[in-house]
């Protein structure tokens, strides 16, 4: 850094190193912002929007030695920017990734098959490696020529698949999308071909045979937050679309998708980041700096984190749209708990009679209410047996009742609170206190066209119950109640169901609650009087936390634990 004075206020542009493959060259010059914004800058092999702006001289090592291998000139103080020829070519090289071409059969390809399945091509040789592989109908030629083929993007063309001896192996629908006008940037071709599993798989050994390799789970997509059309959020949310069980767990994801939680974040990254330039800039030339206004400053930080906490409120509900609800239905036996299942989900899953220890294994039904979809458990009554197959049934009831979101203890009102009751409840409870996860509870008193509810409701067996409903499950009597107490116990927030809003999840909350915490800090360093270097070590943490929501400050690992949970071909 020869010749490069603090006055000159050179100021870097550094970007985190996303991944070890797509290479150290991080580093960015400006002459000044201005400088920046008129793009007089080299070109990096990856860059995102937001980054941070620095002295040269606090850059990491790794961002100096690479600035030292470029031809930039600091010693002019008018400087030179020169693009560094190496720097260039590396440039191209990683805009794709690892550059190669990857495929996978994109349409389900276990189970069930369609009447069309689909091959994606994305990467240098999509192109190619089709042409190789594809005849047009259109053509007019007498003769049809391989490697004849002109891909027009976004334009459907029809034609055959053929393999290296000329054979025939399906006709199909060709779909380019060419670069960077497709989901992942690069070239993108997608094969339509017949159904039933076989013509896909042979078009896709093809295809891997003319030098595409085979897509890993999520890869696509990697490809798609690499090359900077999604954000790591936006990421989540594609996979979180493609998992979705109902309309509102999809709506919520999509809104996702849409960008809605990557705005806000960006936005409170890039005011971190704006905020982090005025203390640096005071930290390195405090002298010639106006001091800063620690009341406005307050301010911006309390703004930022009342958007953080309110984000954050969203996690719940994401979770519980995504991952669903597990209501464990237990009981004394006879009591009409496989009535209720049955009942609640309007099916005939569970075996109903007069018999007390009908239900033996835990039946399963899934529901959705409010959007949320519901896994209703019915499970054995518990009670002392000698029954060796009801025994094994009442422990599963506890297992069941154990692993549970909610707890639905059914009740008769003929018979109202008994003994066995409270001896059933007890273990409820413990079950409450084992677990890691709190259940909440609810109490179904049922048979209510044989007594009623009041007795039981009005006791003090009903207190402890975070709700009370009356049903008559052989009537489908109580059910709105029963609904309506669920969602209330479930509690959303203050978030409207099954409205369009995006939520968190939890590796985003993780992170939006160490923002927090950052800002919070950071607050009473101010208030404090501490030294701006404080200030900074925690606004830093936040702009670190947001840029591993957004993706734009996040490790090799965490991309990879995240894209491994995709489906292939996502
Ligand atoms: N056949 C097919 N259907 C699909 C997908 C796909 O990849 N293939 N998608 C995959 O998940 C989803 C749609 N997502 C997509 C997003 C962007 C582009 C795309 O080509 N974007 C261009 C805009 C094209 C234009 O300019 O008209 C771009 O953003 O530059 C394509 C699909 C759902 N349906
Ligand atoms: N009158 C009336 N009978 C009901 C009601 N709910 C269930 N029953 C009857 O009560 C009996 C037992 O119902 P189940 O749903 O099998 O009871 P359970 O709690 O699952 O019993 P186990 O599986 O043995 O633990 C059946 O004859 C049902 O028809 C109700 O609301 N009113
Ligand atoms: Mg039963």
């Amino acid at each position: 850094m020869h010749g490069m004075s603090r006055s000159i206020a050179y100021l870097a542009w550094e970007v985190p190193m996303i991944t070890r493959r797509l290479s150290v060259v991080n580093t960015c010059l400006g002459h000044d912002r201005n400088f920046f914004d008129r793009k007089a800058y080299i070109h990096l092999p990856y860059h995102r929007s937001t980054c941070h702006w620095k002295p040269v001289a606090s850059l990491s090592e790794s961002s100096q030695a690479v600035l030292r291998q470029s031809s930039i000139s600091f010693s002019d103080s008018r400087t030179r920017f020169e693009e560094d020829k190496s720097l260039g070519n590396k440039s191209s090289d990683h805009s794709n990734g690892t550059g190669d071409t990857i495929a996978a059969i994109v349409t389900p390809t276990g189970g069930q098959h369609g009447a069309v399945e689909i091959i994606r091509l994305s990467g240098p040789s999509a192109i190619a490696i089709v042409k190789s592989l594809f005849l047009p109908a259109r053509k007019r030629q007498v003769k049809k020529l391989r490697n004849d083929w002109n891909p027009v993007s976004h334009m459907v063309e029809y034609g055959t698949i053929i393999d290296a001896s000329g054979a025939l192996i399906d006709e199909v629908l060709v779909v380019p999308m060419l670069a960077p006008r497709s989901y992942t940037r690069e070239d993108v071709i997608e094969i339509q071909c017949h159904g039933g599993g076989i013509c896909s798989r042979r078009v896709l050994h093809l295809c891997l045979e003319a030098g595409a390799r085979l897509a890993q789970p999520g890869e696509f997509t990697l490809r798609a937050f690499l090359n900077g059309r999604l954000d790591l959020s936006q990421a989540e949310n594609v996979a979180q679309l493609v998992s979705a069980k109902t309309v509102s767990a999809a709506e919520t994801a999509l809104a996702g998708l849409q960008g809605g939680l990557s705005l806000l974040v960006q936005s409170l990254r890039a005011e971190c980041i704006e905020m982090l330039a005025d203390i640096d800039a005071r930290v390195d030339f405090d002298d010639e700096l106006p001091d800063l206004d620690t009341i406005s400053l307050i301010q911006r930080i309390q703004k930022a984190q009342q958007q953080v906490e309110q984000a954050l409120t969203t996690e719940r509900r994401g979770k519980l749209l995504q991952v669903g609800i597990q209501v464990a239905i237990v009981g004394r036996p006879n009591v009409g708990k496989s009535s209720l299942l049955n009942a609640w989900s309007q099916t005939n899953k569970a075996i109903v009679t007069s018999v007390a220890g009908t239900t033996r294994d835990v039946i399963e039904a899934g529901i959705v209410v409010g959007g949320f979809p519901v896994k209703l458990l019915d499970t054995a009554g518990i009670r002392d047996t000698s029954d060796e197959v009801e025994s094994i049934g009442v422990e599963r009831s506890i297992v069941a009742a154990r692993g549970a979101d909610v707890i639905v203890m059914v009740v008769n009102a003929k018979d109202g609170w008994t003994e066995e009751d409270t001896h059933i409840f007890d273990r409820v409870l413990k079950i409450r206190e084992m677990s890691s996860r709190v259940a909440q509870s609810m109490l179904v008193i049922n048979k209510i066209d044989q007594a009623s509810a009041s007795t039981i409701a009005g006791s003090k067996f009903a207190n402890p119950f975070d709700k009370v409903v009356a049903t008559c499950a052989t009537q489908r009597v109580g059910f709105e109640d029963l609904e309506a107490a669920f969602l209330e116990l479930v509690g959303t927030g203050n978030v409207i169901v099954g409205g369009k809003m995006w939520a968190v999840n939890e590796r985003q909350a993780e992170q939006l609650l160490r923002a927090s915490k950052a800002l919070e800090r950071l607050q009473v360093s101010i208030k404090q009087n501490l030294p701006m270097d404080f200030w900074a070590v925690d606004i830093k943490e936040a702009a670190v936390a947001f840029g591993e929501v957004s993706g734009d400050d996040v490790s090799e690992e965490v991309l990879s634990r995240i894209f491994s949970k995709f489906c292939i071909g996502k």
